[in-house]
């Protein structure tokens, strides 16, 4: 189902009048209709959107991590800010979202004290035609599986740009969560189970002296990237999740129940066969 993009026509329509007023002598005629090119952060607004209208009061809900999951939880603060919402209880899947949540007034809870959980709303780094994910460049990889695989529908939302042929196409990163304990060894462990695929290995780190990047969980993440396909993704993930030292990975296989995309044709809504 494709939908257009009617409640940004007016900006766009603003823009014109803008251009037309920095054209010297310009001809004051009505302004012709123009395709609108959204950027991809308001696409990902659009996605998320999208997905709270499918949000109910009474629901135990999922609360994602990243830059398009971010405007998922603003609106579930908005719309409970404005009674539209009522008796929501969010599951935050990292401490930024958690903070985030809290700041909006998001009543909170854990999986602890709601081990099922409604609905699940989050972004995707990666998404296959299998509605397979890669998640986790944002380092939030572990308690988002352990919420989303307790939710009873995750909505994964999306751009156009995250989608890929196969797992690992981007040729950006699958990150997978380590503990710190001898992570070289780890990582090397890590590439050899994907020599075929031509993996190679990253510690990620951060700040100008390349301290590892510390997990909420207090852990290191390997980054690994793929020159070709690694082919059977339950295979991968056995093997990977089989290694000691390693706590979980960014593949998130035949989870999602529905996944939106929106692009510049309109927003693509697929459910899970
Ligand atoms: O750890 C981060 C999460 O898995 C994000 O959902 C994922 O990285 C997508 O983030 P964004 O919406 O910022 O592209």
């Amino acid at each position: 189902m494709a939908v257009a993009h009617p409640h940004y026509l007016k900006s766009s329509e603003k823009r014109k009048d803008i251009e037309q007023l920095m054209v010297p002598n310009a001809p004051l005629a009505a302004p012709i209709p123009q395709p609108t090119i959204l950027s991809q952060e308001e696409l990902k607004k659009i996605a998320a959107f999208k997905a709270v209208e499918f949000v109910r009061s009474g629901m135990v809900l999922g609360l994602g991590t990243g830059s398009t999951a971010k405007h998922a939880v603003d609106r579930i603060g908005e719309l409970l800010k404005s009674g539209q919402l009522k008796n929501i209880v969010g599951i935050p899947t990292s401490m930024k979202t958690h903070e985030q949540a809290m700041n909006l007034g998001i009543p909170l809870s854990d999986l602890n004290c709601h081990p099922i959980i409604d609905m699940a709303i989050d972004g995707a780094d990666e998404v296959d035609p299998e509605m397979n994910l890669v998640k986790g460049r944002g380092g939030s990889l572990l308690r988002e599986k352990m919420v989303e695989t307790a939710s009873k529908k995750f909505i994964v939302i999306v751009d156009e740009t995250k989608l890929v042929d196969y797992i690992g196409g981007s040729r950006l990163a699958m990150p997978v969560e380590i503990v710190p304990f001898c992570w070289k060894f780890t990582l090397q462990r890590l590439e050899m189970l994907f020599t075929d695929a031509g993996c190679v290995g990253r510690l990620r780190t951060e700040g100008e002296r390349g301290a590892p990047y510390v997990s909420d969980n207090g852990n290191y993440i390997i980054d690994l990237y793929f020159d070709r396909d690694m082919g059977d993704l339950k295979a991968a993930s056995d093997a990977i999740l089989r290694l000691a030292g390693v706590v979980e990975h960014g593949m998130f296989i035949d989870m999602a129940t529905t996944l939106i995309v929106a692009g510049k044709n309109g927003v693509t809504i697929r459910n899970k066969d």
